[in-house]
């Protein structure tokens, strides 16, 4: 397997801000050959596209590089990386903007001012958006609710990550405490029905039957709440936060009403570049990879990390859209169809670990497309 790291710049408008590399890629593109690269670009959507944009985009870097040439404020020459700037998601984050779907008091933006306390987060209608935004460098960085503890994974989130170009570079694990909001003045026996998230309404289903309420969707847990206060009717509530019930000027009804009290949502933030992983500290690392025809190999492919004691924490597997049966040659009997797969896996190890790599190095033997994802610091329960 080759490792290839690229080298660093700061961009003279921004020091520190924007690390800028010479190519758009993966901070590690595994190849152990020119054809299982090519092959890495042919067998997944939107392949070519993206790397269409990638090429305009450098370009555009460079053009900026070269317009801040001549300085006469010397104060705005950019400083030199230190070692701590390499690293940089502690520190002053006052500037750092983050897209999230939905409007203020969604959970993602909980989820955002979680990682960055100080940040100015940046309501986007879809999530589609939230991630052009990053890609467009309007805004910093994206979250995205990935899974759930009760409702399990978020599967279109799953699809987006591969569709996008961005690095996954923090994970946050969210309580998830959903109240029971009406207009001012209203009791939880006046309310027949409640909006909210599909998620949402599915983590308080059993709550919501007991009170005989009836669910209506809505885009977002926020935009639910909102909806409740311009409307001003009393029989509608919304599943929303604290914090939603606040900006839209709603009374609590009641508190903690998911069917399960240790309701917690994972969020991944992404960014246009991945993070340089370190050993300091436990790292997780993301993939996502389809695997070559043949008896176990799925079974090859996950001993891979078991012979180097690397644990894995999910596993999730997504039909390939443009690629969605693949035919079997079956010879005597004829050809038989089945589903091709995309597989997500987390694993428990950094990429700055020896383990790690070879586990990639070895897993490229049984796959046929390969893409790291991201390799971030563990959200360590607080
Ligand atoms: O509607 C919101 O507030 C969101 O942030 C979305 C979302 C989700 O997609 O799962 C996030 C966390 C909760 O689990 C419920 C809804």
């Amino acid at each position: 397997m080759a490792l290839r790291c690229f080298p660093i710049w700061v961009c003279p408008q921004t020091p520190h801000r924007y690390p800028l590399v010479s190519r758009r890629v993966s901070l590690w593109e595994c190849s152990s050959s020119a054809a299982s690269s090519q092959r890495a670009v042919t067998a997944v959507e939107g392949e070519g596209r993206e790397l269409k944009k990638q090429s305009t985009d450098e370009m555009g870097l460079v053009r900026e590089a070269k317009s801040g040439a001549f300085h006469r404020d010397l104060s705005m020459l950019p400083k030199p990386l230190t070692a701590s700037s390499l690293y940089s998601s502690a520190g002053d984050d006052s500037e750092v903007r983050i897209s999230f779907q939905g409007i203020p008091g969604a959970y993602s933006e909980t989820a955002a001012l979680e990682a960055y306390p100080n940040c100015e987060t940046v309501p986007c209608e879809h999530f589609e958006t939230a991630f052009q935004a990053v890609e467009l460098w309007l805004v910093d960085k994206a979250v995205l609710p990935i899974e759930n503890s009760v409702g399990g994974s978020i599967h279109r989130n799953y699809d987006l990550l591969l569709r996008h170009r961005l690095h996954i570079v923090q994970e946050v694990h969210l309580h998830v405490n959903h109240c029971l909001l009406g207009v001012p003045g209203v009791t939880k026996e006046e309310i027949k029905c409640v909006l909210s998230h599909p998620q949402a309404l599915d983590q308080c289903v059993n709550s919501l039957n007991d009170l005989g309420i009836q669910r209506i969707s809505a885009k977002d847990t926020a935009t639910a709440a909102q909806n409740v206060a311009s409307s001003g009717k009393k029989d509608i509530g919304a599943i929303a936060s604290v914090r939603a019930a606040n900006i839209y000027g709603l009374d609590i009804l009641a508190e903690n009403i998911q069917d399960d009290v240790n309701n917690v949502t994972r969020f991944l933030i992404l960014a246009r570049e991945p993070m340089i992983p370190r050993t300091d500290r436990p790292y997780k690392t993301s993939i996502v990879f389809s695997l070559e025809e043949g008896p176990g190999v799925l079974f090859k492919a996950l001993a891979v990390f078991a012979l180097r004691s690397i644990n894995l924490s999910k596993i999730e597997s997504r039909p390939q859209r443009r690629r969605p049966l693949r035919v079997v040659d079956g010879s005597n009997n004829g050809s038989a169809k089945s589903f091709d797969y995309l597989f997500y896996i987390d694993f428990e190890a950094s990429m700055a670990e020896i383990r790690a790599q070879h586990a990639l190095g070895h897993l490229q033997e049984f796959t046929s497309f390969i893409r790291i994802l991201g390799c971030y610091p563990v959200d360590l329960v607080r």
